[in-house]
């Protein structure tokens, strides 16, 4: 698969701040990458970085192999991008607005409005003929969305689409961009982790300039695997009884409370069979019985602590 993006090596620093500690990864075609961090882990230096409004101290950045050039990026023709705060005319509407930039980019006039109905449509404002002035934040963004796309880029770069948007006007970009996902490679960032887990497929954490975990979301969730078990009984068992676990070899954590127990085990399928086995044996009928994923928080929290 080729990748749409390459980042090798790359540092920036800023007088005696250090942002971008050599960074070094890829989207792939096709991909919806999350890149998370904190506020100020440099997340808008790198897209800053990869659009070539910024000089790099080191490194190599490509955009489909195409090494990026400070100044006179001409890899930016390849690009969509959405900065974190969208200026727009609010004068126009979002269908002048959209001819507007397509004349811009030397777009012929009929794929402008063909792609600019398409476009619109898919961001939901295909009915919406009002000024841009009144757009709601969400709205803002969206239409961001389709103006990034009108070019048919290969990459879409979003910096922070959904902070400050509520919950709705947040599942609506994801959906979005979700949906872009099919025909562009996407790169986000965000330091909202349920975004993540909502939508991308590829993520890494910038912490401290540095990347800190990166990978397939699926691949960096089973390495990180607890293999944790929680068990709720019907009855609280005798005082005492959840502690005959921390006796079980295979079992290395036991907590309990009430009627409920949760264990971390070795194997979740093979000694979740042991456990289960031994509480029918104690005639203990158990209510529930749950395998815990973990959370991308926990993921997190272990590598950037
Ligand atoms: N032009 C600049 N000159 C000096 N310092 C800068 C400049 N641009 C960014 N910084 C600093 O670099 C650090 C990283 O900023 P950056 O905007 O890349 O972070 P971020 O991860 O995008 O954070 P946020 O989510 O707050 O936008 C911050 O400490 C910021 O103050």
């Amino acid at each position: 698969m080729m990748d749409i993006l390459q980042l090798e090596g790359v540092s920036k620093h800023f007088g005696s701040l250090q942002v971008l500690r050599e960074v070094t990864f890829s989207v792939p075609e096709g991909s919806i990458f999350g890149l998370i961090g904190k506020n100020g882990a440099g997340k808008t230096t790198l897209m800053k970085l990869v659009l070539g409004f910024l000089r790099a101290d080191a490194g190599e950045i490509r955009v489909c192999g195409e090494p990026v050039r400070y100044g006179n990026a001409r890899t930016n023709r390849l690009i969509g991008y959405l900065p974190d705060v969208p200026a727009f005319y609010g004068y126009m509407t979002p269908v002048e607005y959209l001819r507007f930039c397509g004349q811009i980019a030397g777009m012929p006039p009929a794929r402008i409005r063909e792609h600019s109905k398409e476009l619109l449509e898919l961001v939901g404002l295909g009915s919406v003929n009002r000024k841009i002035r009144g757009f709601s934040r969400g709205m803002k963004q969206r239409l961001g969305i389709a103006q990034a796309l009108l070019g048919e880029p290969h990459l879409l770069i979003c910096d922070e689409p959904t902070s400050a948007l509520d919950p709705v006007g947040r599942k609506e970009i994801l959906d979005i961009l979700s949906l872009a996902g099919k025909q562009t490679a996407v790169l986000f960032s965000t330091h909202v982790l349920s975004d993540v887990e909502r939508i991308c497929d590829r993520i890494a954490v910038l912490d401290d300039g540095k990347i800190a975990l990166q990978g397939p979301l699926e691949e960096i969730r089973g390495c990180h695997r607890q293999d944790a078990v929680r068990i709720q009984l019907f009855d609280a068992p005798p005082d005492g009884f959840f502690d005959l676990f921390r006796q079980m070899p295979f079992v290395s954590a036991v907590s309990a409370e009430e009627d409920t127990v949760t264990l971390r085990l070795a194997d979740a399928k093979q000694d979740g069979a042991n456990v289960l086995n031994f509480l029918l044996r104690e005639q203990l009928p158990i209510l529930k019985y749950e395998v815990l994923e973990p959370t991308l928080e926990d993921v997190f929290m272990e590598a950037v602590q």
